[in-house]
């Protein structure tokens, strides 16, 4: 019997605060970005296991090894279904790949959720979750499971490895300007640049600790509005970030060009190595300045009330 085509559309997240610190038990704060979404179509095909993606053609165990995520998401739903009926997946709409986005936990949860409805598994929500946090271990090296908890969740996360994740219901009374440096980061590489450094050096330890507190401060300053706290906090974040050897020239760049143009605060968002920055700005005219102040070193920017 032909089986029903299914599709799943999934969305992007940016990570407020905690990025790195969350990997190691401290708290976070991050936030679902709707505007940026993949669509995951699950067929049946005659071939082998087939992928069609923007940046591969071709069957999925043929992949290169960034694609292993994937790979084992989509056998172990082969496997849960017993079915040895081959499937092509396709993934459509845009969401910037490696710039801190997310998008390999959305295309993961997206194959997870369009597989289990195409072979009508039913799975739980944690087995889902359980699978797709295994397929960002495989991509990550370490992953806390925020960013899968925030790419399947419509509202704004705060989050802990220990209880999992949790909704924030307040808003800051804030804009946020969201700018892709256009440079890849490398999460994988960036987690592990931080064990490394945390391996070796109890002030390593030390300023991870504070990252986590900086968390809670900020999430505190959050449900107060405090619009300027907050800012200051993002500020003092980036600096320990930076200090892990996470920043690039652009991102330093636009630091710069943010803060003497009235950004409240300033850091990067996600793994870091490049990636996307976020200045927290009183309103939207602030914001629109300074992307404009910051157009020739980006390459796509988003204005986002919180
Ligand atoms: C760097 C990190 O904290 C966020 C990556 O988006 C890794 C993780 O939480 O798994």
């Amino acid at each position: 019997m032909v089986k029903m085509k299914s599709s799943f559309l999934a969305h992007g997240k940016v990570i407020l605060i905690g990025e790195h610190s969350v990997v190691y038990g401290y708290d976070a704060l991050a936030m679902p970005i709707t505007a940026l979404h993949i669509k995951t179509t699950v067929e049946e095909t005659d071939g082998p296991v087939y992928m069609n993606t923007a940046h591969y053609h071709g069957p999925l165990f043929d992949a290169p090894a960034n694609y292993d995520g994937l790979k084992y998401v989509v056998k172990t739903m082969m496997d849960k279904a017993s079915s040895t009926d081959n499937v092509k997946i396709t993934y459509t709409g845009e969401i910037p790949m490696e710039r801190g986005f997310g998008s390999s936990a959305t295309v993961a949860l997206g194959t997870v959720k369009a597989m289990d409805n195409y072979y009508k598994l039913n799975l739980s929500n944690s087995e889902i979750m359980d699978i797709t946090n295994h397929a960002e271990m495989i991509n990550h090296g370490k992953a806390s499971g925020l960013d899968a908890a925030t790419v399947s969740s419509d509202y704004l996360v705060f989050f802990n490895k220990e209880i999992g994740p949790q909704k924030l219901q307040a808003k800051l009374g804030a804009t946020l300007l969201i700018m892709d440096t256009g440079e890849l980061g490398n999460t994988k590489e960036a987690v592990t640049m931080v064990r490394h450094q945390l391996d070796e050096s109890v002030e390593a330890n030390k300023k991870i600790e504070r990252l986590g507190k900086l968390a809670d401060n900020f999430k505190a300053a959050w449900i107060k509005q405090d619009k300027k706290t907050a800012g200051k906090i993002f500020n003092d974040a980036e600096e320990i970030l930076a200090s892990f050897g996470l920043a690039t020239d652009k991102i330093d760049q636009l630091k710069t060009i943010a803060l003497a143009n009235g950004a409240l605060g300033f850091k990067f968002s996600g793994g870091g190595l490049g990636g996307i920055v976020i200045a927290i700005c009183d309103n939207r005219e602030i914001a629109q300045q300074i992307a404009d102040k910051s157009k020739d070193l980006i390459s796509n920017y988003w204005i986002e009330e919180v």
